[in-house]
């Protein structure tokens, strides 16, 4: 006969922190952040930490290049999607690894036989004025000049006339080669007065573009997640029916760590995945999931996951429970599989952070994922909504919206799913739409994490270790879930009283 687990499936929307006493010194500026992201022996810490407890879901609809840079330079760390071609998945890890703050690559390219009107439509397309104009057109081709707004109007200059009669041929555009720093770079801008200073290597092929606009773009992110060489720090990550060539590829092109991706990871195929990666490239960590107990959380463990994800079916877009009858509330799991960790620690003095990923519909559920023992958050929905993520923006009636999809939908052409043996999905996982635009990631994520600080100060606690140990949870009554919102008739809704 079926065995019915003791306990009920619970979500975090039936909990509430209580505050526990603040001392004096306990303050939202003193509250650290820092999270343990992969497995270390008792009496270590982490060989990566993250400086803030975010990563972005391993989706197509959430974690660009992009994306992973605007979150690696907030502290969290971005997971490149593996649901394309092995040579797609690297060529963005490069970009991330890439990365420079202050250089940028140029997206706003023509080449020199291309018509003004042409170039026109990039600088409409890109909302940028200044064109670098390259011998075959792209980023990193041969530099041949420049093109800003300034040096053509539609009205006044031919059309149909090439960009090589309005540009400024490359002998006489000051340029950086690449050893150039990012201090040497800027004090080149303002001692010759430039707006813009292309970076080119030795065969004269175009590397970055230094803005003067940009100059105090670094400042802005003191919590940056860099490796040992000051590079952003990238996740990728990998399924179990390609790793044995996609895992060395993903590696050779700088992936700090890799993650497999199931909708289900207590399986065979999964703990066999796991031991070959940890046997063939030990140095590279690896996590695994997801799974939404203590025994699945074992199984990874002991197959050499370095972290373990937990979460099935509570993602915004996902229905694995609508259609499988799979899964569990978010945090249940979360709270059994932290005790499973726990109890892993003790005996073999490992710990192997968690992460719960989905199900996180409000920014206070990020703290309680932490305080019910979770080491890091992973969302999908919350980060689709900004501009660094990669789905349109749209216009509405409403306000803008991001398109938002899942890996189990059939937009999301998922081919691991397609084993379902037929040309399309017999059935879907996950469902295809819209989410309410947000913005840039940096501010939303700064309104969530005042929120995250805010609340680990009312419960006495400025790391997380400490807010994991010391946090007092309470379960809600419908009732009292009424009693918490707003009852007043807001302002915003009827206007001020005159
Ligand atoms: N977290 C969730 O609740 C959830 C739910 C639904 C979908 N998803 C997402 O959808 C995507 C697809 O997930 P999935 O679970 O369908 O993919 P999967 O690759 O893990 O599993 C697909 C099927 O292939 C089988 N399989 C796995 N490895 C195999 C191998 N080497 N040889 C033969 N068969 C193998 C599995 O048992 C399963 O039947 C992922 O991005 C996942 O995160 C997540």
């Amino acid at each position: 006969m079926a065995q019915i687990i003791a306990g009920v499936s619970r979500t975090f929307n039936e909990y509430l922190l209580l505050p526990n006493r603040t001392a004096l010194d306990c303050s939202v500026a003193a509250v650290d952040l820092r999270t343990p992201l992969v497995r270390y022996a008792a009496g270590q810490s982490s060989t990566i930490e993250l400086r803030t407890p975010f990563t972005s879901a391993i989706m197509q609809a959430v974690s660009s290049p992009e994306l992973a840079i605007a979150l690696a330079r907030n502290g969290g760390l971005g997971f490149l999607h593996h649901n394309r071609s092995i040579d797609e998945q690297v060529e963005d890890v490069v970009t991330v690894k890439n990365f420079k703050a202050g250089f940028v690559v140029s997206d706003t390219n023509v080449r020199p036989e291309d018509s003004l009107r042409r170039l026109n439509e990039v600088m409409a397309r890109t909302g940028h004025s200044t064109a670098a104009v390259t011998e075959n057109g792209g980023a990193t081709g041969r530099l041949l000049g420049l093109v800003t707004s300034r040096d053509f109007h539609p009205q006044r200059h031919d059309p149909d006339a090439p960009v090589s009669s309005r540009m400024r041929p490359i002998t006489e555009v000051a340029h950086a080669t690449a050893d150039v720093t990012l201090s040497e770079a800027n004090a080149r801008l303002w001692e010759e007065r430039l707006d813009c200073l292309p970076v080119v290597d030795e065969l004269g092929r175009l590397r970055h573009l230094v803005f003067r606009a940009d100059y105090t773009d670094n400042k802005r992110f003191p919590a940056q997640l860099v490796d040992d060489a000051k590079r952003l720090r990238v996740g990728a990550g990998v399924n179990t029916h390609d790793y044995r060539e996609r895992v060395p590829a993903l590696v050779e092109a700088g992936a700090d760590v890799l993650c497999f991706d199931s909708s289900d990871g207590y399986s065979d195929w999964q703990a066999e995945a796991l031991r070959w990666a940890k046997k063939h490239y030990p140095e590279v960590p690896i996590g695994g999931g997801n799974i939404v107990d203590g025994d699945a959380f074992r199984f990874l463990a002991e197959a050499g996951a370095d972290f373990v994800k937990v979460g099935v079916g509570g993602g915004a877009i996902c229905i694995t429970r609508d259609q499988k009858g799979i899964g569990r509330g978010q945090a249940s799991a979360v709270l059994d599989v932290a005790a499973a960790r726990d109890s892993y620690r003790e005996e073999t003095g490992e710990y192997v952070p968690i992460c719960s990923d989905g199900g996180l519909a409000h920014d206070y559920h990020v703290a309680l994922a932490l305080a019910m023992g979770a080491d890091f958050v992973m969302m999908g929905r919350y980060f689709a909504r900004f501009d660094q993520a990669p789905g349109a923006k749209v216009p509405t009636r409403e306000g803008f919206v991001k398109e938002y999809w899942g890996e189990g939908s059939n937009r999301a052409r998922n081919w691991q799913r397609y084993g379902q043996g037929t040309q399309g999905l017999l059935f879907e996982e996950g469902v295809d739409g819209f989410v309410p635009y947000a913005g840039d990631l940096s501010e939303g994520l700064a309104t969530t994490i005042a929120k995250l600080r805010a609340t680990m100060v009312s419960c006495g606690a400025t790391t997380v270790p400490r807010f994991q140990a010391t946090a007092r949870l309470t379960l809600v009554s419908d009732q009292s879930l009424q009693e918490g919102h707003a009852t007043v008739t807001l302002r915003e809704t009827t206007g001020s009283p005159s």
